[in-house]
């Protein structure tokens, strides 16, 4: 699904913190939304799926304004927050039919998409295990599984490796890897760490709210100079 935002601007009281945002995002691709603490992309997250309210500027998914059509785009969005929003105590079959429920699926359908995409996710054997005993990285594909019940176009994803070890985050970054491969889906992943982003993905680099590249990371790295996105993330942002 194709995604343009278009002059974003939002202020948290008199405090501007995203600052006229253009970009777009191309079907089917991997983008990484790549800024340090603070930089402003769980805004960013939080206006693609209208927690929070448009101030400035337009978002058109599929050409259509999301403000005129907000029911229609919601239903072609998955997400995945910061924070991770399971019940503990429910099974992980259970987590995924509520979630399917709330979606307006039946519960049939809902218990076929839930199996399909727990196996895909190698945790079918789970489902009737409470969530509480999954680890963080089983958690979190979870989540992921609970977030493409729907068939969304469009895959956000806010800092999902958040608290997860070197392996689990490996893992996680490449699955949803081949999600986007395998589905034709567009994704957004937000992270602050550099080694989540590969040099023929789709680059945002967001700072204090300004968009300060956009481009293939091989397109970034030539544009400034850099040996790799590492320096050019440090070069541009100051972060390291
Ligand atoms: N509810 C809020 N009220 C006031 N300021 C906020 C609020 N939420 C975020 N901010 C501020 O807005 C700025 C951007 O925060 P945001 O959470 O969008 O950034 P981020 O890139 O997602 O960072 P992080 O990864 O640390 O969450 C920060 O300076 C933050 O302190």
């Amino acid at each position: 699904m194709s995604i343009d935002v278009r002059h974003l601007g939002f202020d948290y009281g008199t405090t501007p913190v995203l600052k006229d945002l253009s970009f777009s995002l191309t079907p089917g691709r991997f983008h990484a939304l790549l800024g340090p603490n603070g930089a402003g992309k769980s805004t960013l997250f939080g206006l693609l799926t209208r927690l929070l309210a448009l101030q400035r500027g337009e978002l058109l998914f599929e050409g259509q304004s999301m403000a005129r059509f907000p029911a229609q785009a919601m239903r072609r969005i998955g997400v995945v927050f910061q924070q991770n929003a399971l019940d503990l105590d429910l099974t992980v079959r259970q987590n995924l039919l509520y979630h399917a429920a709330l979606h307006g699926l039946s519960r049939k359908q809902a218990r076929n998409r839930g199996d399909r995409e727990l196996e895909r996710f190698g945790l079918l054997e789970r489902a009737n295990d409470p969530v509480r005993l999954l680890n963080g990285g089983h958690r979190r594909r979870v989540e992921i599984a609970r977030a493409l019940l729907h068939h969304p176009s469009l895959l956000l994803l806010d800092e999902a490796t958040v608290g997860l070890d070197v392996a689990s985050r490996k893992a996680l970054n490449e699955h949803v890897r081949a999600l986007c491969r395998d589905e034709d889906l567009t994704v957004l992943w937000a992270t602050h760490l550099i080694e989540e982003v590969r040099r023929d993905d789709q680059v945002l680099i967001l700072h204090q709210g300004q968009l300060l590249a956009n481009g293939t990371g091989q397109a970034i790295c030539d544009e400034t100079g850099s040996r790799d996105l590492s320096e050019t993330f440090h070069v541009l942002t100051g972060a390291g």
